[in-house]
């Protein structure tokens, strides 16, 4: 990354850490939720306890050799890791390795009968199905006499906060759902953001998705707004070409969060109804790119994807990973400023996130010392706290 005073990348192998945790106990309980919901034979159980070993006592190992994206995963480092145990890699790399082995051992990547089926699936359809869904879709009647820019408000903060619902978050995080969401937001940039959306009927919107269920249904909302009330011309949804992080969106969620919403009826019925016309005419399309599920920062991007935020008027990207992406896997002084972070991005770019792991960038002094005063270090990790920050420059900036 241009510029930038080093923060260190983050690993996971500080004991008492929240990313040593992750790597501890949330993907040894991962398995355990995936074993349990699947009638999985022998192989995929014998597979399943050589990932729980590897993980935890082992060491990073390579790729099968027939893998179809073992040239893909030596190009994202894996020769560099191999051999050497998963928490002294950099932690984002162990993560995203983690769930690529756990399709392995469960058959995702076939040939056979389990090729695509979904390991997440029945925590995700959970979700989409809860009556929390419901009423959240019902109270979308409520804004329709809005005047527009309370909706296009509410519409944002529904997506913004949407990203609380984190099936992989709330496997370590027991309550985090109930607790609380902090009134205020740690910074906010929704000026900046909206001013880059002007109801002109140009321009074409990425939104890189986050969480299937119940954060894509309000992120397809939002979407379906902009396209209608012309802030946006076209949309690009960007999801993952595999499962990943537990709750990570596919096209599969994508189709059935459509479906939820076409049968839901009022409002969310309508909106359903522009987002399926914006598909069949090419106003709304899905990408699912490899590096979406790399285990890299988006500085280190390739050039096709690059052309395509270049080309975007904005790119929103959603959730705590994503932003760990964005700005870099560090540990960040809070205040050092986003669009410094950012200055490698070929585009305009907006994060809307709820704050689930160390990194943070962006913070005025003042901010910081109280979120410290009032919460320790849990802010940070805890899904209290949101944020939208936007760089409207796509361009390197002077310091
Ligand atoms: O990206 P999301 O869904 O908002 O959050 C992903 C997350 O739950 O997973 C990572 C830890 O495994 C953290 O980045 C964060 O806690």
């Amino acid at each position: 990354m241009p510029d930038t005073p080093f923060a260190p990348v983050i690993l996971g192998n500080e004991p008492g850490s929240f990313p040593h945790s992750v790597l501890a106990e949330r993907h040894p309980a991962i398995i355990g939720q995936v074993r349990d919901a699947f009638p999985y034979g022998p192989g995929q159980h014998r597979a399943l306890d050589e990932l729980l070993r590897s993980c935890t006592e082992g060491t990073i190992e390579p790729l099968p050799a027939d893998a179809p994206d073992r040239d893909r995963w030596h190009g994202w480092g894996l020769a560099g890791h191999t051999g050497r145990p998963w928490f002294d890699a950099p932690w984002l790399w162990s993560e995203s390795y983690f769930y690529r082995r756990l399709l392995d051992a469960v058959g995702w990547f076939g040939p056979g009968p389990w090729q695509g089926v979904d390991p997440f699936r029945p925590f995700k359809r959970a979700e989409l199905d809860a009556p929390e869904t419901d009423e959240e879709l019902a109270a979308l009647d409520g804004l329709r006499d809005l005047p527009e820019q309370e909706r296009a408000k509410a519409l944002l903060h529904g997506s913004l906060w949407g990203n609380r619902a984190d099936l992989g978050f709330r496997l370590s995080a027991a309550g985090a759902e109930a607790r609380e969401a902090s009134p205020g937001l740690v910074a906010d940039d929704s000026d900046v953001l909206w001013s880059l959306l002007p109801p002109d009927e140009t321009g074409t919107l990425v939104l890189v998705a986050d969480n299937a269920g119940r954060e894509l249904v309000p992120d397809l909302l939002l979407i379906a707004h902009l396209l209608a009330g012309g802030r946006t011309a076209r949309a690009v949804l960007h999801v993952k070409p595999y499962p990943y992080y537990v709750s990570d969106a596919t096209t599969a969620d994508v189709v059935d969060a459509l479906r939820r919403l076409r049968t839901a009826g009022g409002a969310a019925a309508e909106h359903a109804r522009v987002l399926w016309s914006a598909m069949a005419d090419g106003r709304l399309a899905v990408r699912a790119h490899p590096f979406s599920c790399a285990p890299l920062p988006y500085a280190d991007m390739p050039d096709d994807l690059r052309a395509e935020f270049a080309a975007a008027t904005l790119t929103i990207v959603k959730g705590d990973l994503n932003y760990r992406r964005l700005v870099g896997d560090r540990r960040w002084p809070p205040t050092t400023p986003f669009r410094r972070t950012t200055a490698y991005f070929p585009g305009p770019v907006a994060a809307l996130r709820t704050l689930k792991s160390d990194v943070i960038t962006g913070l005025s002094a003042a901010t910081e010392a109280a979120l410290v005063a009032a919460g320790e270090q849990s802010w940070r990790t805890s899904g209290t706290h949101a944020l939208i920050q936007a760089d409207p420059s796509g361009q390197v900036h002077p310091e």
